[in-house]
């Protein structure tokens, strides 16, 4: 029997309205399907319509035409049963609250009673253990996104989303992160759909990418990526690695170039 995929677009496409009266054609007739416990990146320039994907699925906004099945159900239906797990570039913690207390919001959102062997587990495996008690203002930008990570995970979520949360990082800190996140994910392999700028962060960590091109979001390629798993950091360093790099950032080049 074939399997249902995890994530499926069919046909996806979503107009915005402008005040001015212009319209913006974000999608056009994307289709893809995600496997169970895979790992895909979506890659693209700024204003291709990765963020749009995403909030279509988390349910935040309805596409204008085509179907969206996560886990089989619509996505409105799997994120009422907080089966879905989602991490933004800007961390979005409570200032207000402390580390432990934000990771196990999404217990009392959901009317759950907290967790705490759970909570204290993620606070543990994302390394922030001497910081339950800390603020997220008194934590570093690496840090908050652990915290925010640890968040996503905290209900044991079917799919997780996550969009470009290591953007706002040094480039040496998002190396490390992108490397703690693979441990994260290594340890349960969940379905996880992550969008990034950076090509080498898609290529480490995904299993296939999806490179998008703007005006209207299309997709325009899709790579496999055939580093076995699991993976470490002396992947980057390899042949390999650096021609797949440069033909995706070929990739990216073309959609600016036909923009031109
Ligand atoms: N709420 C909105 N109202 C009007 N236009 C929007 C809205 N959301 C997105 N857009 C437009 O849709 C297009 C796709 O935006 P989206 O944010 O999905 O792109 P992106 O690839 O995630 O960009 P970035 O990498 O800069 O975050 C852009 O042209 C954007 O200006």
């Amino acid at each position: 029997m074939q399997r249902v995929p995890a994530i499926e677009l069919s046909h996806v496409s979503k107009t915005f309205q402008l005040n001015d009266g212009r319209s913006i054609l974000a999608l056009d007739d994307i289709s893809l399907a995600i496997r169970e416990g895979e790992f895909v990146a979506l890659l693209g320039p700024s204003g291709c319509g990765k963020s749009t994907i995403l909030r279509l699925i988390a349910a935040l906004d309805t596409p204008g035409a085509g179907q969206i099945r996560v886990e089989g159900v619509a996505p409105a239906e799997l994120s009422r049963a907080h089966r879905l797990g989602v991490a933004f570039q800007d961390a979005a913690l409570l200032p207000w609250l402390s580390i432990a207390a934000n990771i196990s919001l999404p217990f009392r959102l959901a009317g759950h009673p907290v967790d705490q062997a759970r909570v204290d587990d993620l606070i543990r495996r994302v390394g922030l253990a001497d910081f339950a008690h800390a603020r997220p203002g008194q934590l570093s930008g690496g840090m908050r996104q652990r915290a925010a990570i640890a968040r996503a995970l905290v209900l044991s979520p079917e799919v997780l989303l996550l969009d470009e949360p290591f953007g706002a990082l040094d480039a040496v800190t998002r190396r490390s992160m992108n490397l703690e996140l693979m441990r994260l994910w290594s340890t349960q392999q969940i379905t996880t759909l992550l969008i990034t700028h950076d090509v080498a962060e898609a290529l480490f960590l995904a299993d296939r990418i999806i490179v998008l091109r703007p005006r209207p979001g299309r997709i325009a390629h899709e790579v496999d990526v055939p580093f076995p798993r699991p993976r470490d950091a002396t992947i980057m360093r390899t042949e390999q690695f650096h021609f797949m790099a440069d033909t995706l950032t070929n990739m990216l080049a073309d959609g600016f170039d036909e923009q031109a």
